[in-house]
């Protein structure tokens, strides 16, 4: 005889782990200077996802963390706690071979200092050449990508030129093509136009769209210079080593179609926390405690004015 089937509860379905999908995933990253006399929190718990073929800005104050955060990401350092995750690479738990390789070919990066992007006594063509002669590129498929990717930015009249030789937009433009030189997927900038002229800031920057939108790689650039950042589809805000805002920009249906409309928006984080932006909680005197409400389509945020009595 058989007894009746055993029925089990089926199991919960679980939630994609988060940033699945996404090139780039930093998870509550942490970084900690730690100093015999001081602690700089320098990332405080940052939550950022770049998916790729995405070009994002990254901005905020000075010392609000961005250098650090693409140093990770560069993994030239280490975070101290959370998650970060590249193309699949665990940059928490990576050897120093896999640290290696990871620089020579998931990322590439490029400097605000165009002196140190360079090498002083290479051309144009041979610091192109470098990095794929150290991961072991045949001579004539290292030419012809060499020549592909100055003429691809624009900087072809540069191949045998030193850096003393060439302007300061035109050794970005080189070092864009090092930076690309192993088809990174992710080309990392810090600053890259922060010691040009507007002008040939601009040329750089059209360099970087070349690298994304010509040349496949997710572009992450930390800027200061509003005129990049606004030229870009996604500007992600950093304020004390957390993401705190982004500024949405989309192509709108106007008669050229070139209307472009920009929104901002707060980031949520995980948990749920949003920061209120410094002058809403002035102009309404938002303390320590508020109220929140469901209002249909929207929440609502008041001061509780309970607190005005105490
Ligand atoms: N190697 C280090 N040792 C100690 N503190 C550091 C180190 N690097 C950065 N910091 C500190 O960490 C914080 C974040 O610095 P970071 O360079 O990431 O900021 P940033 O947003 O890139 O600033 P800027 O726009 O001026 O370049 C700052 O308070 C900085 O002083």
């Amino acid at each position: 005889m058989t007894g009746p089937e055993l029925s089990l509860p089926a199991a919960p379905e679980r939630a994609p782990e988060y940033g699945h999908d996404a090139l780039v995933v930093c998870d509550n990253l942490v970084r900690i200077y730690q100093s015999d006399v001081v602690e700089v929190q320098a990332l405080q718990g940052l939550d950022l996802l770049v998916h790729s073929g995405e070009m994002v800005a990254i901005v905020g104050a000075s010392g609000s963390g961005k250098s650090t955060l693409l140093q990770v990401l560069a993994g030239v350092d280490a975070p101290t706690a959370g998650r970060a995750r590249v193309a699949g690479h665990d940059l928490l738990a990576m050897s120093r071979t896999e640290r290696v390789r990871y620089r020579r070919h998931v990322v590439g990066f490029v400097r605000q200092q165009t002196s140190r992007n360079l090498v002083p006594y290479l051309t144009a063509s041979q610091v192109v050449d470098l990095p794929m002669t150290l991961a072991g590129v045949p001579r004539r498929e290292r030419h012809q990508r060499a020549a592909e990717l100055l003429g691809a930015v624009g900087v072809t009249h540069c191949a045998d030129r030193r850096p003393d030789q060439m302007s300061g937009g035109e050794q970005q433009r080189v070092a864009i093509c090092v930076a690309l030189a192993n088809d990174p997927r992710v080309l990392l900038a810090d600053e890259p136009t922060g010691e040009l002229d507007s002008e040939t800031a601009q040329e750089v920057f059209a360099a970087l769209r070349t690298a994304n939108r010509d040349l496949g790689a997710t572009v992450v650039v930390v800027t200061h210079d509003a005129a990049v950042s606004g030229q870009v589809e996604r500007t992600v805000a950093i304020r004390d080593g957390r993401t705190s805002s982004e500024v949405l920009r989309r192509n709108g249906s106007g008669v050229d179609g070139d209307e472009h409309t920009a929104e901002e928006y707060a980031v949520m984080d995980r948990a749920g926390r949003v920061q209120v932006p410094a002058e809403y909680r002035e102009a309404l005197a938002l303390t320590r405690r508020v109220r929140l409400t469901l209002e249909g389509d929207h929440v609502a945020v008041r001061r509780d004015h309970a607190d005005d009595v105490r």
